[in-house]
């Protein structure tokens, strides 16, 4: 069993939890003979000083028994929540090697759920392993035998109960195995739709979808209770046919056990004590099904969270290239096809950009640039062709040396909390003030640190929910020219800056000495570019520069045509 690998690491702890576990169930087992021994000779003869001295004994075996549970509780917590958050730690780095097609398969609301509940499933089932599930075959087994020794004839009334209710429970279980793992489904779904209410709360106000929003959500949370509360009335059986079957037995041992006693094979305290051993046989077996449950929903978690775990990246590092020279062809993409889920997106890409030069890249919605660019990151691997950074195939670049050298700002502005400081500085963390302000400037954001007191300290909320989109974009520019990068790349990242904004900021990234790629739904903002790549459904249909491509490429004309009006306005 794969887990057995994060137990080990915490072998001792859970030895000692389960050593003192047995001993306090075995301080229990002393309990009925000692009770027996107070009837049938205390009472007996009346021997006061017997008595007492066997109560504080029992009282001794409480206090002791007592210790011994709160040494195993605390060994069992060490252990479960050591096991927990090394298998979150090692989740966590799983998922920070994933590529994105890992990570559009696996999407983040059934990442979080794995991380938090099915650790937290796999953290209770172990607790309960030390805590309880050692002590119940330890009582049954410690029952079964002492209750031979008082008599075999009735003890075996105590067997035979105890199949019947091995095989209930097990078939109990069978039953309902399969709804737990629905269960963690159905909690992957809610918490998708959450994330996404949440995240889109203002849209959904702003159309007044609410609603619709609230009526989705509880549909799924119906569906999530009706699948709980059908598993729950199948658990629910469990106890009254453990308490059934026990008090039969129970019914049977007083029975069969009063008769002897009239005949004087066996005693009071001996019939006493065998109801006693019966007990805690029921109270065991209570226990074990409820411990099975908690197995089922383990189970169940298990196989999620070894998902995570056992999802290898595609994209793989051979980590060969660490660090970069440059040549004259900065970037070559030889005859790159690429695909999502087998359905074709990018088709026989070639083309050469040098060092140094600006490339734009326009096309219509969909038509593909985004995924082009992400194929110079390595988000995602071609499905065929090759790619070249300064002459050499970009998978053998050390990943990590890769990406440093690639300023990339996406589409959508994302920053986390934390100051201004902190989120630029993710470009690089040992960026002075100097440096910051410097890459603020050019990208038009200096005065987002200017006009507040804080500064450079000043608090962004989560998301950057107290920005606008452009300061946000802004700022996402800053992170990636705080590099200091080889390549630029901006995947349509100034959609939300003014025209003016827009052209200071082309201005300004001018000056830099590094090789751009500029993707751009707007033709003035690449239209000083070196060259022009025109995608046209994953296809390339034009490659030059602007004023060639409005002489031979039909759809840059028909872009350009779309957003400059007769008279010429170009908005600058
Ligand atoms: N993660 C993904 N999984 C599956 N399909 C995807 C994924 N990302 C993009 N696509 C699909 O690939 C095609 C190209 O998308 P891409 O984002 O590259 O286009 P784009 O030209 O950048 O579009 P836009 O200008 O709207 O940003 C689209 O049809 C899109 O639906």
């Amino acid at each position: 069993m794969k887990l057995l690998k994060y137990i080990k690491e915490y072998r001792f702890s859970a030895i000692i939890g389960f050593v003192f576990k047995i001993a306090e169930a075995a301080l229990e087992l002393m309990v009925p003979l000692v009770m027996a021994d107070i009837i049938d000779i205390g009472i007996k003869t009346n021997d006061k000083n017997y008595i007492l001295m066997k109560g504080l004994t029992l009282v001794g075996l409480a206090i002791a028994g007592y210790l011994f549970a709160l040494v195993c509780q605390y060994y069992a917590s060490v252990t479960s929540q050591g096991v927990g958050t090394k298998l979150r730690e090692d989740m966590y780095h799983q998922i920070n090697r994933y590529d994105h097609r890992n990570l559009d398969k696996l999407s983040a609301p059934t990442l979080v759920t794995r991380l938090v509940n099915d650790v937290v499933q796999i953290q209770l089932a172990i607790a309960m392993t030390i805590r309880l599930t050692s002590r119940a075959p330890f009582i049954m087994i410690g029952s079964l035998v002492l209750a031979f020794f008082i008599s075999g004839p009735l003890a075996s009334i105590f067997i035979i109960g105890a199949v019947i209710l091995a095989v209930i429970m097990l078939a109990i279980t069978v039953v309902s195995m399969p709804y737990f793992n629905n269960i963690q489904k159905k909690l992957d779904r809610i918490s998708l739709i959450v994330r996404e209410n949440l995240n889109g709360i203002r849209v959904i106000r702003a159309f007044a979808s609410q609603n619709k929003e609230i009526n989705k959500f509880k549909s799924q949370t119906k569906e999530q209770k009706d699948i709980q509360v059908k598993v729950g009335r199948i658990q629910a059986l469990l106890n009254p046919f453990t308490y059934l079957i026990v008090n039969i037995a129970i019914v049977l041992i007083i029975y069969f056990g009063g008769r002897e006693v009239n005949v004087g094979g066996l005693s009071q305290g001996e019939i006493i004590a065998l109801v006693n051993y019966m007990n805690s046989i029921l109270l065991a077996l209570i226990v074990f099904a409820n411990v099975l449950s908690i197995y089922n929903k383990a189970g169940a978690s298990y196989t999620r969270i070894f998902k995570v775990l056992e999802t290898e990246p595609k994209v793989k590092d051979l980590g060969k290239i660490e660090t970069w020279h440059s040549s004259e062809n900065c970037i070559e993409f030889r005859n790159v096809n690429f695909a999502y889920n087998q359905k074709n997106i990018l088709h026989n890409l070639s083309f050469i950009i040098k060092k140094g030069e600006t490339i734009g890249i326009i096309g219509g919605t969909g038509a593909g640039k985004s995924s082009l660019v992400n194929l110079i990151n390595r988000f995602y691997d071609t499905v065929s062709g090759e790619i070249l950074i300064n002459d050499q195939p970009i998978k053998e670049y050390d990943l990590h040396s890769l990406r440093e050298d690639i300023g990339f700002v996406p589409q959508y502005a994302s920053l986390i909390s934390g100051t201004i400081r902190e989120n630029i500085q993710l470009g690089n963390q040992q960026a002075s003030d100097e440096e910051l302000m410097n890459a603020l400037k050019i990208a038009q954001g200096k005065e987002l640190v200017e006009d507040k007191i804080a500064g450079l300290d000043t608090i962004i909320e989560q998301g950057g929910k107290n920005l606008s989109g452009g300061q946000k974009q802004r700022l996402t520019i800053a992170r990636a020219l705080v590099k200091k990068p080889q390549i630029l790349i901006l995947d349509d990242s100034s959609s939300a800056l003014d025209y003016g904004t827009d052209y200071q900021l082309r201005q300004e990234l001018k000056k830099l000495d590094i090789t751009k790629i500029i993707i751009s739904q707007r033709t003035s903002s690449i239209e000083q570019a070196d060259k022009i790549i025109v995608l046209y459904h994953g296809e390339i249909v034009g490659f030059d520069k602007h004023e060639q491509l409005m002489k031979d490429c039909q759809i840059y004309q028909e872009i350009y045509a779309s957003q400059h009006s007769k008279d010429g306005d170009s908005h600058e």
